[in-house]
């Protein structure tokens, strides 16, 4: 059970779109929704009762001047959340909303973590009853639609949150009803015969975007409405999915197109029709991707259509702050099919389903962030009427004119033949008479020849003669009256020959209008056709303009980068150069040194050897003399053994020394060797590098060569190509227009071009449509 808690809500003077965790909920919506309750339409309601239908707001005095009245309003959003179904209680399913805490706003229940985030809109209905859904803002669109102002309510929302428990409608005030899917972004008549013409999306100037070649089924009562949409629903492309167990896998469009005109439209200046359309749209939902590949892929067209929805009101509300971008109407047939109830000439209310549960929380937020955006959409609904000096004023005056003659005819043929049976009458009874009595002769004379003198002064046979004259001349203007009738009904015969010609022309006439309209939209459409494509190859070229331009840049820079790193190369191979040479300076100078020493060395070695070998004589020579000189001689060479010994170590030492000083430098030269060959194969390896540098750029620079080559003869071939277009879309737009101006001088009607003919053949086809 929801339990609903009351909040402590201060309005502030606008929202913030943050989420506290302090428990206290906060206002998540934009700036432009009011805080409080929420103000009512912009449109005052329409009363239901036809009498009271005379708002000023929507229905013009009759002395307004202005033709096109405008109703300015935000887009209504309803928000409506719908109970839990029986499976969900069964699963024990968590509700994640409720309504409140005042009209207008849903809350979401508190998190664990004392997270709530309230919304508001125009309204948020909860429950079973779709009466509630009507009476809080569809009515009033609907009553607005039967006054001449375009209406479209859609109902948006995630699979299963209760889009088409809330569209199904019933209503009793549709004239022409027609029912299409959006299948696949392909249309689909879900009313139509198997054989009738694929339906096509146009373009009118004055109807805006609209669907051709669709079934309209004339209505005159709710049940036949019912009937069309059952037809319709059972046609519609349903499947069972992982959410819902009749889920709808196309957008549906209910139009109804409501004609009102004065009930005596054969007089011209009974004034204008009025003709509305109101556009019952039921969304396929939203939805992640499901088991079956069939219902993903219908999902991927689904919500790629519902993606560019969104896309296409943010695109809207952008351009409402001024801002320069281009509303993509074509990025799917939905948008492209709602294009003229979107670009603002239209009341619209949007129905926003939610699921009540946690486990889709992520989808009812994007549900309701989308109602957020629409709601900034500011719509201009304007009344349509048909103009007075249109094609269809004409005919009606043609026809009208035609009928009084008619009727003057009618009547002079009535009074002609009144006359003649007077006439015949007055022969009848002079004839039965026969021979006149005085009485008869006085009466006749009385009718036939007026004046008293007459009788008074003539005999009867006078009287006769007289009569016999008056009878004569009676005959003869009987003669004259009856030609005079046969010219009549010749006349009759005549004028309704040349209302039958006039009837056969005007629908020759329409005939050919709706031929031209036809070849002057194919025109517009190969012209509009042709200037996307010159558009386009204009966009290409100057792409590929740049691409080359940067090429080039890249390939100065890329010759410049060659030129700094062949420099760089000559430099480094220089300073190698150096310094191999002085590192072979410098081994060569040690290789000298060391080999200086090595004598030295060897030349000590030789000596010391040479003076052990004197002692030891000088040593076997002193043993052979006296014990006497013995002594003496022992001390001069004890002593001279001593000081032989003292030379011998310092030479030993010096020797050592040296060796030492040998190692030091022959341990310098392996580390000018081992450095020279670190340095030789650091050298290889950046020739090595080099090399492979100047290979890439030799290969870049043939490539960008090739592609610039390439890039040129494409740009070469695209202006071409565009010439030869613009050639021929001006030659099709020439003949067009001969063919137009001809076949115009062959009906005699002045020939008017462009989007005000279009409007012309449109609004005589109108009144066609009605007249019969
Ligand atoms: N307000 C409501 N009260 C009672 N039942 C409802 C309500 N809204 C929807 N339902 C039920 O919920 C189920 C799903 O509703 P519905 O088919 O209208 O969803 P949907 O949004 O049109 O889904 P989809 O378009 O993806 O198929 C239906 O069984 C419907 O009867």
């Amino acid at each position: 059970m929801i339990r609903p808690r009351s909040l402590n809500l201060t309005p502030t003077s606008s929202f913030s779109t943050t989420t506290t965790n302090s428990g206290k909920p906060t206002i998540v919506s934009s700036s432009s929704i009011q805080v409080g309750p929420v103000s009512p339409p912009a449109t005052p309601l329409l009363p239901s009762s036809p009498d009271s239908m005379v708002s000023p707001s929507i229905f013009p005095s009759p002395t307004t001047s202005s033709r096109s009245m405008s109703i300015r309003e935000n887009v209504q959003v309803i928000v409506r959340l719908r109970p839990h179904s029986n499976k969900e209680q069964q699963q024990l399913e968590q509700p994640c909303w409720i309504t409140g805490p005042e009209p207008g706003m849903i809350q979401q229940l508190q998190t664990r973590k004392g997270q709530s985030s309230v919304f508001q809109y125009d309204s948020v209905v909860s429950g079973v009853d779709n009466e509630l859904v009507y009476h809080t803002g569809i009515g009033d669109l609907v009553r607005s639609t039967m006054a001449g102002y375009n209406g479209t309510v859609f109902a948006y929302g995630q699979t299963a949150s209760g889009k088409t428990y809330t569209m199904n409608p019933g209503r009793e005030f549709m004239l022409r009803v027609s029912y299409l899917e959006i299948y696949k972004e392909k249309i689909r008549d879900l009313i139509g015969d198997n054989d009738q013409l694929i339906p096509e999306i146009r373009e009118d100037k004055k109807r805006g975007v609209y669907v051709k070649n669709l079934h309209e089924e004339i209505v005159t009562s709710a049940q036949q409405v019912l009937d069309v949409i059952k037809k319709g629903e059972d046609n519609r492309h349903i499947s069972a999915t992982d959410y819902n167990t009749y889920s709808s896998r196309s957008h549906t469009i209910l139009q109804i197109v409501i004609e009102s005109r004065s009930k005596d439209v054969y007089t011209p200046e009974q004034g204008s029709v009025r003709v509305s359309q109101l556009n019952l749209i039921d969304l396929a939902g939203s939805e992640k991707a499901t088991s079956d590949v069939e219902r993903r892929k219908e999902g991927g067209y689904i919500n790629k259509s519902l993606l560019s929805l969104g896309n296409v009101i943010s695109q809207l509300i952008q351009k409402m702050h001024n801002e320069k971008v281009h509303v993509q109407y074509r990025s799917s047939t939905l948008t492209r099919v709602l294009q003229t109830a979107l670009s603002g000439n239209a009341r619209i209310s949007i129905v926003c389903t939610i699921n009540p549960t946690w486990r889709s929380k992520d989808e009812s937020l994007n549900t309701l962030r989308f109602a957020q955006r629409a709601k900034l959409i500011r719509t201009s609904a304007k009344m349509t009427k048909i103009n007075e000096h249109s094609e269809l004023q004409k005919c009606l005056s043609t026809i009208a004119e035609l009928q009084t003659k008619m009727q003057e005819k009618t009547e002079q043929e009535f009074e002609t033949k009144e006359r003649l049976s007077h006439l015949l009458g007055l022969i009848l009874t002079s004839s039965k008479n026969a021979p006149p009595t005085v009485a008869a002769v006085s009466k006749l004379a009385d009718r036939v020849i007026t004046g008293d003198s007459i009788l008074s002064h003539s005999t009867m046979q006078e009287v006769f003669a007289q009569c016999e004259q008056g009878l004569t001349a009676t005959r003869e203007e009987m003669f004259e009256l009856q030609q005079s009738l046969e010219k009549a009904h010749k006349t009759t015969h005549e004028q309704n020959a040349y209302i039958k010609k006039q009837r056969q022309q005007l629908e020759h006439y329409s005939q050919s209008i709706e031929a031209l309209e036809k070849e002057l939209s194919s025109c517009h459409r190969d012209r509009d056709e042709y200037s996307q494509q010159v558009q386009e190859y204009r966009e290409h070229i100057k792409e590929l303009t740049s691409r080359m331009a940067s090429l080039e840049n890249e390939l100065v820079s890329s010759q410049e980068k060659q030129d700094d790193l062949v420099h760089v190369i000559a430099t480094r191979e220089d300073q190698d150069h150096e310094q191999v040479s002085e590192l072979k300076l410098l081994t060569e100078s040690l290789q000298e040194q060391v080999n200086l020493l090595h004598e030295q060395l060897e030349e000590r070695l030789e000596e010391q050897e040479l003076s052990s070998l004197a002692s030891s004589t000088s040593s076997v020579t002193l043993s052979i003399p006296s014990v006497k000189q013995y002594d003496n001689e022992k001390q001069q060479e004890e002593y001279h053994h001593y000081q032989q010994q003292q030379q011998m170590e310092a030479e030993k030492e010096k020797v050592e020394q040296n060796s030492r000083h040998v190692e030091e430098l022959e341990k310098i030269l392996a580390t000018c060797r081992e450095s020279l060959n670190e340095k030789e194969i650091a050298s290889l390896a950046v020739e090595k590098k080099l090399k492979t540098c100047m290979e890439t750029l030799n290969k870049k620079t043939t490539e960008l060569l090739i592609t610039k080559k390439q890039l040129e003869e494409e740009r070469h071939k695209k202006q071409t190509e565009m010439v030869t277009m613009t050639i021929t879309s001006s030659q099709q737009q020439q003949q067009q227009h001969d063919n137009n101006k001809s076949q115009q001088q062959k009906l005699n009607i002045p020939v008017i071009y462009g989007g005000a003919w279009t409007i012309l053949a449109a609004t005589a086809m109108y009144a066609f449509s009605i007249s019969c």
